[in-house]
């Protein structure tokens, strides 16, 4: 079995050893331009189009995080480049959900304990007590419920906050509320206080964060866009935060990345900002994850993780 590897930024010869580690049987190889020797399977991020265009031979391609979009893009651009009926697969958490619980129940719990005012005062010297927040006026909401989604809101629902989720279809997750379709939208934003963005960038989720989504939520509501910077329409937010709809957000992703150094969002008092990493690649996990669905592939199973061309995500 050949594998070809190609990755911007990561560590490859880690990824060439830690495969060749799983699949004993396997030749791993870093692609380079004009190597157009057969490969059973492409490990891509960013991949260039003639890495895969016109590879029949393919039985699999991994997209090296959870979220295909760009390479979704690229493929809309040179539609020949995932040759037809050849699998893509993605990341199903391999390590992410718990970074992503992470970073969400710690910032939920800033905001409720209202560090953020506390800090403001802080810069007045004022010894101040403030009243606290109740758990019952602290809906939090997730949009997508998916593999991180799900897990999001079950650790959050854990901490006892009422806790709901929108996604396509419904779901069962234990302490969560389950809204779905466009339909249910507006119930599921009605009381909404902290909001949580795990939704894919799809045509359909772009700019769904916008002043009249905003408008719905409960006032002096909190933002938390984790999923990509397409997501949120960031002049939309910037007018709620000045009408005191939204009393705070805390962004991993925007639109342009790396953040421009003269966007407004950089010195607003009450955004908080990461550079795109709520949640990364965690190798080992990553390469567990890929080598075990390459084997069902092989047994002719038909493992979970295939992204639907048709859905976008
Ligand atoms: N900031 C970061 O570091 C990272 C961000 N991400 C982002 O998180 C996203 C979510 O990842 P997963 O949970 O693994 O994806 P997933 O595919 O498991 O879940 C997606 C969820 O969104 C819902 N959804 C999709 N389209 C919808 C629509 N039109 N209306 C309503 N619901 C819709 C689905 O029903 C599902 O619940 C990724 O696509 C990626 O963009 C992922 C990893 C790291
Ligand atoms: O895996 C993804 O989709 C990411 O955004 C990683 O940073």
């Amino acid at each position: 079995m050949d594998i070809i590897f190609h990755h911007p930024t990561f560590d490859t010869q880690f990824w060439l050893d830690g495969m060749q580690q799983q699949l004993p049987g396997a030749t791993v190889r870093q692609w380079h331009p004009g190597d157009n020797q057969p490969a059973d399977y492409a490990l891509v991020w960013h991949p260039p189009v003639e890495m895969l265009s016109g590879r029949r031979e393919l039985k699999g391609v991994f997209a090296l995080g959870a979220g295909v979009d760009s390479i979704l893009s690229k493929l809309q651009a040179h539609p020949d480049m995932l040759p037809d009926g050849v699998p893509l697969f993605r990341l199903e958490d391999t390590g992410m959900a718990l970074q992503m619980q992470e970073y969400a129940v710690s910032q939920v719990l800033h905001w409720f304990r209202r560090f953020d005012d506390y800090q403001a005062l802080k810069q007045q010297a004022k010894w101040q007590p403030l009243e606290d927040y109740r758990r019952e006026d602290f809906t939090i909401g997730l949009l997508g419920a998916g593999v991180l989604g799900g897990k999001v809101a079950e650790s959050l629902a854990a901490w006892g906050f009422p806790v709901r989720c929108w996604s396509r279809s419904k779901k069962n997750y234990p302490g969560v509320t389950s809204y779905a379709g466009t339909e249910e939208l507006s119930a599921f934003l009605n009381g909404t206080r902290v909001l949580i963005n795990l939704l894919p960038n799809t045509p359909q989720t772009v700019g769904i964060i916008n002043s009249q989504l905003l408008e719905q939520l409960a006032d002096e509501a909190f933002i938390m866009n984790l999923a990509r910077g397409v997501h949120l329409v960031e002049n939309d937010l910037l007018a709620a935060l000045e009408s005191g709809k939204v009393k705070g957000a805390m962004l991993d992703v925007f639109a342009k990345e790396p953040l421009p150094a003269n966007s407004p969002l950089w010195k607003h008092p009450r955004i908080a900002i990461t550079p795109h990493l709520a949640a990364v690649t965690r190798p080992l996990e990553a390469m567990e994850y890929i080598a075990k669905t390459i084997r069902e592939i092989e047994k002719g199973e038909s493992p979970s993780g295939q992204v639907s061309l048709h859905n976008g995500y």
